[in-house]
């Protein structure tokens, strides 16, 4: 095959044509970067290898200066064709491998590989059993004793295998890596028909070979020019399928019997191939136990992972209530050394949440779980256990738990900057000891009860466990359960409370204040049940009870001709509840009492909370008529500057003020006795325009001080405790009796505050009749709450017979018997008297 001027027409063609797949492969190699660039060169390389040893056999089977001849078997050169085949399949592979899609890193082209060999390894053998004695598949054209056949059929066999293993494990889409495996295939191939034509000398195989050979590469460069997007081997090794590894293993075996019984025997070819499938099996065996390991490895970290954050507040970043659960019970298992579990709650969180927003609540929350693990020992562990409950677990004895919660109060207690304006809370804090407790839910529930005892006595304190508590507990359950059907039961009451004007004394007005009579129980405390419902939610319900029996008591009294007025006392809770502006006009026309007889009562502590949407509320209330009062002023919740912005009538001042022991020894410059607290508290509503009530009159000398002050009325133990409402008529009554003789005060000089100039005993002198006048004159003012002295005989307001919440607070083993039945011990402190209004604040700070 030779042109007229002697040139060798077949190889140039093929070296022309072969070149052309090489060539584009180079071009595109150069237009990228990376692994694909890589990948491209290799391929290029690999088929510039292959095309120029199909040159080379087909030159050597048509030598120039042999034009026309029966060629010779050339194995010499067979062998350098399949050296040259073999290095550029392996080449093609290699760059196979680094196309995009096939194996992203070196571990996994090894994986692919080492599948590929084992496959390759079977399809050789199966192959040689066919092809070798004694099958002889191929009959005539069996190769013999050529070695170059060996390597160009081992060739051919990796690059099918490896092309076979990428297609299985790539996934989808993969057709331009198929195709390319293919082409490479092909090629490797072509190389088997050269390198067998050569070695046997047979010039059709050799050109068969040779002219597939360039579309071969062609395919490999046109296919992996574009290869596909989204490829890659897959690499979780529990979802890939494995079977096929079991197909190379099934078709050694079944060849090797079936050659062993057709008498073959095995060469050393054979049994290399045999090594090579057992070595590639072994060895893919211990990757594949690598990458469950990694994998068993990767599931274990994840485990740990989630199982953290299954014990892990979200919010906070603090233990959960698992979490600490965990804790505390492998502190409790070791049990070496001693633990102490804080129980935490935030004091009024409803409220930074209703006025301020969940986010700002969120935002209060997260920096309450950050100010508690920067203020921690290493090794205690702080947790969130669900809204605003928190809990601090802690190697520590008692004593030294509690100097840390007492630190704790003042760390969460300072003020929450926030865009929207700083937010103030406090907290409670409950101390349990693992000495006391057996088991780790003991110890949580001796925490908790501790935590509700710091709650119960005021908030923002720390308060550690003692048995006490169980019985208190239990009584508390008790008396919640009961306290629900207290209303349908009729078990409450309401007793009123006198108010005087001074120096007059005559009952002006009257505090309705709320009793409870259980038949078991006998008389609950009003310091007792009172915040109990606030805590269960019947607050609302009692107070809208309270406020109808009022009105109701209160029209009774003005159909019959009194002159007076009544006052309820009204919770936080109630006040901003958004209804109760509707509930107090539905009260007034349900019992047709005129608006400005009633008076509600907010105490200090409603002021604690945003005082603008204090001050909307109280002036919806306004505008029902209704006349507001503040109750326990000087108590030490509203300042000045709050009092001066509050649409209230009445100013109450509390009985701390008068009835401590300065106001009672100060005498002043006209040498009478006189309350510098309560006169300057007289002078500031005046100047108000408020009327001014001195709470907790308990003597005449305070009586003597509270009227050098120039207050107008006055409420306390020495006018009369809370009576049932027909004492507080008959008090009514005797007042406007004929006989009744006020005396009327003096008129302060025009320069001064309203001052009347009578003493004590002339203003006790008010009520009627020589009867009061000798208890006046024989100074026996406390007298008036004697069991004995009935109401007919005198207008005063404290009679034998008063109702049940007359008793002391702390008292409670009174009387069972009906509202009309004698109930009263004489208090012995003023701090008491009001026990029983519904009044949450004072109650708790009694209790
Ligand atoms: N912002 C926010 N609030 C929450 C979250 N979880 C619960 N809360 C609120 O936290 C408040 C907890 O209120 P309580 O503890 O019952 O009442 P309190 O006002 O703190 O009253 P005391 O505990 O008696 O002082 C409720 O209003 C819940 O709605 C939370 O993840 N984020």
């Amino acid at each position: 095959m030779h042109s007229a001027l002697g040139v060798p027409v077949l190889p140039v063609a093929v070296g022309l044509a072969s070149a052309c797949g090489p060539v584009l492969l180079a071009i595109t190699a150069r237009r990228h970067t990376g692994p694909r660039r890589v990948g491209q060169w290799l391929l290029a390389l690999g088929g510039a290898l292959a095309a120029a040893s199909a040159v080379v056999g087909m030159a050597g089977l048509f030598p120039v200066d042999h034009p026309v001849h029966q060629p010779s078997p050339r194995p010499d050169l067979a062998a350098l064709v399949a050296v040259g085949m073999a290095v550029g399949g392996l080449l093609l592979c290699a760059g196979l491998l680094r196309l995009p899609g096939a194996a992203h890193d070196a571990a996994a082209a090894l994986r692919l590989v080492l599948d590929g060999l084992v496959i390759a390894a079977a399809l050789w053998f199966v192959g040689w059993v066919l092809l070798a004695e004694p099958t002889r598949l191929l009959g005539g054209y069996t190769p013999k004793g050529c070695l170059a056949l060996v390597l160009a059929t081992a060739t051919a066999a990796v690059a099918a295998g490896l092309t076979f293993i990428v297609a299985v494990r790539s996934r989808s889409p993969r057709h331009g890596l198929v195709l390319a495996g293919g082409g490479v295939t092909l090629v490797a191939g072509c190389g088997l028909a050269i390198a067998a034509g050569v070695c046997r000398a047979e010039p059709g195989l050799a050109v068969f070979g040779a002219a597939l050979l360039p579309f071969g590469l062609l395919v490999v460069a046109f296919t992996s020019r574009a290869p596909d997007p989204s490829g890659g081997p897959d690499g979780d090794v529990i979802r890939r399928g494995t079977a096929y590894a079991f197909l190379p293993m099934v078709a050694m075996a079944v060849s090797a019997v079936y050659h062993l019984v057709v008498g073959g025997t095995f060469s050393i070819f054979a049994v290399l191939a045999g090594i090579v499938e057992g070595f590639g099996l072994v060895a893919r065996q211990y990757l594949a136990l690598n990458d469950v390991r990694g994998y068993a490895g990767r599931l274990a970290e994840r485990e740990a992972h989630f199982r953290e954050l299954a014990h892990t507040d979200p919010l906070t970043e603090l233990a959960n209530r698992r979490g600490l659960l965990r804790a505390l019970q492998q502190r409790h298992e070791r049990a070496d050394t001693p633990f102490v579990l804080l129980g935490m709650d935030l004091d009024g969180f409803k409220n930074v949440n209703d006025m301020r927003g969940h986010d700002v609540g969120d935002a209060v929350l997260a920096e309450v779980g950050r100010r508690l693990r920067t203020n921690l020992r290493p090794g205690d562990l702080a947790a969130r256990l669900g809204g605003d409950e928190f809990a601090v677990l802690m190697r520590a004895r008692p004593a030294e738990a509690e100097r840390v919660a007492e630190r704790l109060l003042g760390v969460i207690g300072s003020p929450y900057g926030h865009p929207t304006g700083e937010v103030f809370l406090s907290v409670s804090i409950g101390v349990a000891d693992n000495a006391d407790a057996a088991d780790v839910e003991t110890l949580l529930r001796n925490a908790d009860l501790a935590l509700r005892y710091a709650k119960q006595r005021g908030k923002n304190r720390v308060e550690r466990y003692d048995v006490a508590y169980d019985r208190l507990l239990r009584r508390r359950t008790t008396l919640e359960h009961e306290l629900r059907g207290a209303i349908e039961r009729d078990e409450l009451r309401l007793a009123f409370q006198p108010v005087v004007a001074i120096p007059s004394v005559r009952p002006v007005g009257a505090e309705a204040l709320l009793r409870w009579h259980h038949p078991e129980l006998g008389n609950v405390r009003p310091d007792e049940f009172i915040p109990l419902a606030e805590e269960c939610g019947m607050i609302a319900k009692l107070g809208s009870w309270v406020l109808h029996q009022a009105c109701h008591q209160l029209s009774r009294w003005l159909a019959d001709g009194h002159d007076v007025w009544a006052s309820v006392n009204v919770s936080p809770r109630e006040l901003h509840a958004p209804e109760y502006v509707n509930q107090v006009a539905e009260a007034l026309r349900a019992h047709r009492v005129p608006p400005q007889r009633l008076v509600l009562e907010i105490t200090e502590h409603a002021v604690a909370t945003d005082l603008d949407e204090l001050i909307r509320r109280l002036k919806a209330l306004r505008s029902t008529g209704v006349r507001i009062a503040l109750d326990d002023f000087g108590a030490g919740y509203s300042s000045l500057g709050q009092l001066r912005r509050l649409p209230i009538d009445i100013l109450k001042i509390d009985h701390s003020l008068v009835a401590g022991p300065d106001p009672v020894r100060a005498v002043n410059r006209r040498g009478r006795v006189f309350a510098p607290m309560v006169d300057v508290v007289v002078r500031l509503g005046h100047q108000l325009g408020l009327q001014v009530i001195a709470e907790g009159v308990t003597n005449p000398t305070e009586l003597a001080a509270v009227v050098e002050s120039g207050c107008g009325l006055g409420q306390g133990q020495l006018f009369g405790w809370g009576v049932p409402a027909e004492h507080l008529e008959a008090m009514l009554e005797a007042a406007t009796s004929p006989g009744a003789r006020l005396i009327p005060a003096p008129r302060p000089p025009a320069d001064d505050l309203p001052r009347p100039a009578a003493g004590p005993e002339e203003m006790l002198r008010t009520v009627a009749g020589a009867g009061a006048e000798e208890m006046l004159r024989t100074g026996a003012a406390e007298e008036v709450s004697r069991p004995d002295a009935g109401p007919a005989d005198l207008p005063r307001p404290v009679t034998g017979r008063e109702g049940s919440g007359s008793r002391p607070a702390g008292d409670d083993t009174g009387p069972t018997a009906g509202p009309t039945a004698d109930r009263t011990a004489e208090p012995d402190s003023p701090s008491v008297q009001n026990a029983g209004s519904v009044d949450s604040a004072r109650e708790i700070r009694q209790a």
